[in-house]
């Protein structure tokens, strides 16, 4: 018989008085109280679980409800603590029963689940496989099928856009607008931008669709930033899909209000831009009087002029070479900073926290600014991107509502931005972290003097405390500076500017350093091409950089410069030429004429400053006709995934060594500035005079950083870059070298000069002996020659005869 106890829920128990079995004879040693339950029935017979999992008691069972004590003297107690003993058995029976039940309830549970989803999953197939049954369908009643005809289209007779990675959005756009192919400024920038995430530098003449060309990208990162923000909601979308429908009409109606809201916006901002328009046509006098105030403030400006010759000077030195697009500029204030990839993995800010816009692009001009936000306004019809005008000489009320809105680009002169931003608006309120910036018609806005508030604005983009990467395009129409200033300021010029320094000029003045991310060139180059590797820099100061940089990319580089001691440079070229990959970094001056053999690649990672310079270089590799490649860096075929690897390697050791340069630098000075103070026996008591570095905790902390920093870099090092990175000698398709067709000739012709020379030694050898034999016959030094000569046509002769 099976029993079971049933306590009601809020039942407690009563204690017994004890008084009641002190007349008994039982033996209570050891009792501590008694207690009695007064509200339970017993239930008897099997039990029988529900699906539910409730317990369930038979028809048949004899319901027995007590209400009473639970212990009694004598059988009847006994009894009882039998049943109860039995019911404790059958509860933990019970127990496992339901637990069992759960289990099984689950797992219906999950079964439902899946069924479910396999239902959804072969709905989505079947409408997949019907979709173009339907649009055919649907094209033949053209009154309610234009919308999905036009998706079909979106890319029809657009191919020539294809591989430029134009978002979908934006190409309907440009077919709308009849810009069926790209032009060749978008076509060079397109691909760079979007797809190498890199900075652009590009300079086209006025016409060429420039504005698109920095545009697009724009729009595409947006898109993309977008698309990521709204990422979460569609997974709880997805969540509330399995149940929960009120949850799924509210977001519906906090997505319909949010967009009768975009709407309301879209319109003022609209409204706002097609005011400034007016507003701007009715101020051309304004513009001029502005550019009339700029040439007085650049005459008032003339005495920084000579400072600016100085950079001028310095950016000549370091030659930036830029013809049409540089791709990846460096930037000064990204040293230090994580070089991450811009758009993949930075945290998205929602629209209403956001204090600076998604891009901001800096024209010279109200009427260009307003240009650009109508190009770009009729590329982005198709998708919610915002566009804003902040220009000087309009009302600022509509600007500052504009702002608070927080459009996604803005377009500005930067005279009004910076008014706006000094007045705290809070769109612009961390304008610095802006991660997408365009300055257009770059040659213009640096004119000295001309925008005091662009110098002021770029300042402040430097000053960038976050370490999130910005994406910049400059753009020029040109690298002639159109305002060249009034002729008291430009007789003062000593040098004419060529568009080189022009545009080494302006990459200074926007903090980009004209430094082309070489380094991971090389070093794809070193990791793809192994082989004995000598690479020529113009300066000390360069090759000093690259073996630190190398250094820590573990290619083991061996330096060979000028300042180093003759025997440290003996034992590098002896260490080079004993290793079958070696690398040497050098000088022209310390490896001319340096006779090293078997040299594979010879590498110009500085263009030679002289001819002569080239050839001694080139002149290093196929020595005696060996095999040997002599490169111009970045000139070689290269493949974009193992690149992109390489960057984050080169990318982390660049922080490294940044940093590590920074503070060895600052303790060389400490240390210095100390010395020198000693021996001079002045006290330094200013600790200000001394460089920061920090409180010994905090330089220790700094070492840590660094080894752990290393520590990271090593394991990446230590990764394959490719599934299957495939290595060949040389960076030609097939990995041979191939060498111009008469190389057999002039083979040929090598090996009869070394003959030639051979004979004429030993010739001359000859006649020397027959000199000496004859002493009495006093021969002239032209007769001697002259014998000389007879001999070795003699023998030349003869040798053709002997290999026949
Ligand atoms: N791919 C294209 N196909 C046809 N027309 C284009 C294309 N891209 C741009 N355009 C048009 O060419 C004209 C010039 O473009 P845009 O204003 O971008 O040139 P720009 O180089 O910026 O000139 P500027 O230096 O004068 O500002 C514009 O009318 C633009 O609509």
């Amino acid at each position: 018989m099976a029993g079971v106890v049933h306590v009601k829920e809020k039942t407690s128990w009563k204690p017994v008085e004890f008084s009641r079995f002190v007349d008994s004879k039982g033996d209570f040693d050891g009792l501590i109280s008694f207690e009695e339950l007064t509200d339970y029935e017993i239930v008897k017979g099997e039990v029988k679980v529900d699906v539910e999992g409730k317990p369930r008691k038979k028809s048949t069972e004899k319901k027995v409800k007590k209400s009473g004590k639970v212990i009694k003297t004598g059988a009847q107690a006994n009894q009882q603590i039998d049943d109860l003993n039995e019911t404790v058995e059958e509860k933990s029976d019970l127990e496992k029963e339901q637990d069992q039940l759960k289990k099984k309830k689950k797992k219906e549970k999950m079964k439902r689940k899946i069924q479910e989803l396999k239902n959804k999953r072969k709905l989505r197939k079947e409408k997949q496989e019907n979709e173009p049954k339907q649009k055919k369908v649907k094209l033949e009643q053209p009154e309610s099928s234009e919308d999905e005809a036009e998706d079909d289209d979106a890319t029809k007779g657009m191919e020539r856009w294809k591989g430029l990675h134009v978002p979908e959005e934006v190409l309907r756009a440009l077919r709308d607008a009849g810009f069926r192919a790209p032009t060749s400024i978008q076509a060079q920038v397109l691909p760079s931008a979007i797809r190498d995430q890199m900075d652009i530098v590009g300079a086209a003449e006025t016409g060429s669709g420039k504005t698109l060309a920095f545009g697009i990208p724009l729009l595409h990162f947006i898109l993309e930033e977008k698309r990521k923000e709204n990422d979460p909601q569609s997974m709880d979308e997805m969540e509330s899909d399995s149940g929960n429908e009120t949850g799924n009409a509210d977001v519906e109606d906090i997505d319909a209000s949010a967009d009768q809201e975009k709407e309301e916006e879209s319109n003022e901002m609209d409204e706002t831009n097609s005011d400034m328009e007016e507003e701007s046509e009715d101020d051309e006098d304004n513009g001029e009087a502005e550019e009339k105030e700029d040439e007085q403030s650049e005459d008032e400006s003339d005495d920084g002029e000579n400072s600016d010759e100085e950079n001028v000077g310095e950016l000549q030195e370091d030659g930036t070479g830029c013809v049409a697009v540089v791709k990846d500029a460096d930037f000064s204030w990204m040293e230090g900073l994580t070089p991450a990839p811009m758009m993949p993995g930075a945290p998205m800010l929602p629209r209403a926290t956001r204090t600076h816009p998604r891009a901001l692009i800096l024209e010279p001009t109200r009427e260009l600014a307003i240009q650009v936000k109508n190009h770009l306004v009729a590329a982005a019809k198709y998708t919610d991107i915002k566009v804003a005008v902040i220009v000087g000489g309009l009302s600022m009320e509509k600007q500052r509502r504009v702002l608070k809105k927080c459009p996604d680009i803005i377009v500005a002169t930067p005279g009004r931005l910076w008014e706006l931003i000094q007045e705290g608006e809070t769109c612009l309120h961390e304008v610095e972290k802006t991660r997408l910036l365009v300055v257009d018609e770059a040659d213009r806005m640096i004119e000295k003097g001309h925008f005091d508030e662009l110098a002021r604005l770029l300042e402040k983009m430097k000053r960038d405390s976050t370490k999130e990467i910005r994406h910049t395009f400059v753009f020029s129409a040109t690298l002639t500076l159109i305002h060249t200033g009034p002729q008291r300021v430009m007789k003062k010029r000593k040098k004419k500017m060529d568009e080189k320094t022009k545009l080494g000029y302006l990459m200074r003045k926007m903090g980009l350093k004209p430094k082309p991310k070489i380094d991971i060139y090389l070093y794809y180059f070193l990791r793809q091409y192994p082989g004995r590797t000598l690479v020529f820099a113009n300066s000390k100061d360069c090759i000093r950089r690259l073996v630190s940089v190398f250094t820590i990319l573990q290619c083991r580089p061996l330096p060979l410069h000028a300042d180093m001691h003759q025997r440290q440079r003996l034992k590098n070229l002896d260490k080079f030429t004993a290793n079958p990959n070696g690398l040497l970094l050098a000088s022209d001056v310390a490896a001319r004429g340096l006779d090293i053999p078997n040299v594979e690649h010879v590498i110009h990672y500085q263009v030679p400053q002289t001819v002569e310079n080239y050839v001694h270089r080139s002149g290093r590799t196929a020595r005696a006709m060996k095999e040997g490649l002599n490169e111009d860096l970045p000139m070689f075929p290269v493949e974009q995934t193992i690149l992109s690897e390489l960057k984050r390697r080169v990318n982390m050791v660049r922080q490294i060594e940044t940093q590590e340069y920074r503070f060895n630098k600052k303790k060389r000075q400490n240390d210095w500035f100390i010395k020198s103070a000693e021996e001079a026996g002045v006290e330094i008591d200013d600790a200000g005079l001394l460089d920061d570095l920090g409180d010994d905790d905090e330089q220790q902390r700094h070492r840590q950083h660094l080894r752990q920093m290393k520590h990271e870099l090593s394991l990446l090092l230590g990764q394959p870059l490719a599934p299957q990175s495939t290595y060949t000698k040389y960076p030609t398709r097939t990995g041979k070298l191939v060498t111009p067709q008469n190389t057999e000739r002039s083979v040929d012709a090598l090996a009869q000069l070394k003959k030639n020379k051979k004979v004429e030694k030993q010739a001359t050898s000859e006649v020397e002996q027959t000199t000496n034999s004859s002493e009495q016959t006093t021969v002239s030094r032209s007769q001697k020659r002259r014998q000389l000569r007879r001999e070795k046509w003699k023998k030349r002769k003869e040798e053709p005869q002997k290999t026949e």
